[in-house]
């Protein structure tokens, strides 16, 4: 499990992250979001144990971070933004550089680069230096170096950041296999990511904690949960029929893509009706959706109005 309790840090008159308490429990994916600067990176780094808070505590398996750093970083894997440091290093040298740090030897120590080069398709590059790998490759062996050790928490900081959509792919499917047993947090501002890999959400802007939920709730905060969308050739008949529903509170015609949403009032399950109206009036239509919700509107619902309030303040 991880604990983290009002958990602070400050650089210079900045309050980069501000009293943030949350837990996650094993087999969690957690996703950490937040815009640019939002501090993501500022508290992975504080829970991986790689920069020392300004003020609160953080727990992993039992083990506070601070106190019992060695006890605490054996439980840990841990994925740095960007590449791994050592460029000139082979992923074969930097692998067996993180075994011996880990203290891995003998047996174990050999199957455990055997699995990590095999799962993460590092053969045919374990002896050509890092600095001239693919985007790709770099993050697989950062990846490699981070399980390494096979930890019972990953922290992984915008892990599929720069890959391509394939690599992006391989990468969340690599997390979605070790999310079985392991606590994962990943940060990311990909919110196809959330909904792909995480559990569960937290939004953080500003320092501070404001959402902290399952996608599925975040979703359901969306004035387009609920909503039916559809196209059609015939849309000013189509437009008509719907305002002319009792259980349709508004309706709104994308610009760009004329497609029409119609929103319920509050309570009303509006996709049979809808459907029914296109059978009865033998309407033309192509796509006929339910709007389970938008997590990018909540995203931006969520964000923008704290930084609103902070430019107030
Ligand atoms: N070492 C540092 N010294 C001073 N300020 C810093 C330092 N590291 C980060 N910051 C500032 O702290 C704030 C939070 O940064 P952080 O990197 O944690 O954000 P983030 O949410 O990870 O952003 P991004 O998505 O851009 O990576 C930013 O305003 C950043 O400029």
């Amino acid at each position: 499990m991880i604990e983290i309790r009002n958990l602070s840090k400050r650089y210079g008159n900045l309050l980069a992250v501000d009293d943030i308490s949350f837990r996650v429990e094993p087999g969690q994916v957690l996703g950490f979001l937040g815009p640019n600067g939002a501090g993501k990176s500022t508290t992975m780094k504080m829970v991986a144990g790689f920069l020392a808070p300004t003020a609160g505590s953080i727990k992993v398996a039992g083990f506070d971070v601070i106190e019992q750093p060695m006890e605490a970083k054996r439980r840990i894997g841990y994925l740095p933004e960007g590449a791994p440091a050592y460029g000139e290093m082979t992923p074969r040298g930097f692998l067996d550089f993180v075994a011996d740090i880990r203290g891995l030897d003998g047996d174990v120590r050999r199957k455990r680069l055997d699995e990590v080069v095999g799962r993460l398709n590092l053969q045919r590059v374990l002896d050509q230096s890092i600095e001239t790998l693919s985007k790709g490759f770099k993050r697989r062996v950062g990846l490699a170096q981070a399980i390494l050790h096979d930890p019972q928490v990953l922290i992984l900081d915008e892990p599929t950041d720069g890959l391509d959509p394939n690599q992006k792919h391989e990468v969340r499917s690599l997390i979605q296999d070790m999310a079985k047993d392991k606590i994962i947090v990943i940060s990311t501002h990909i919110l196809e990511e959330v909904h792909a890999l995480c559990s569960r959400a937290i939004v953080i802007a500003g320092g501070k904690l404001l959402a902290d939920a399952t996608p599925a709730e975040l979703e359901r905060r969306s004035r387009y949960h609920g909503a039916v969308s559809l196209t059609t050739k015939d849309t000013p008949q189509v437009v008509e029929a719907l305002r002319g529903l009792s259980e349709v509170a508004q309706v709104e015609i994308d610009a760009r893509d004329g497609r029409i949403t119609a929103f319920p009032r509050a309570g009303v399950a509006l996709f049979p009706v809808v459907s029914e109206l296109i059978r009865n009036r033998n309407f033309p239509v192509d796509e006929l959706a339910f709007e389970s919700g938008r997590l990018d509107e909540v995203f931006r619902q969520i964000t923008v109005s704290a930084q609103g309030e902070r430019a107030h303040a």
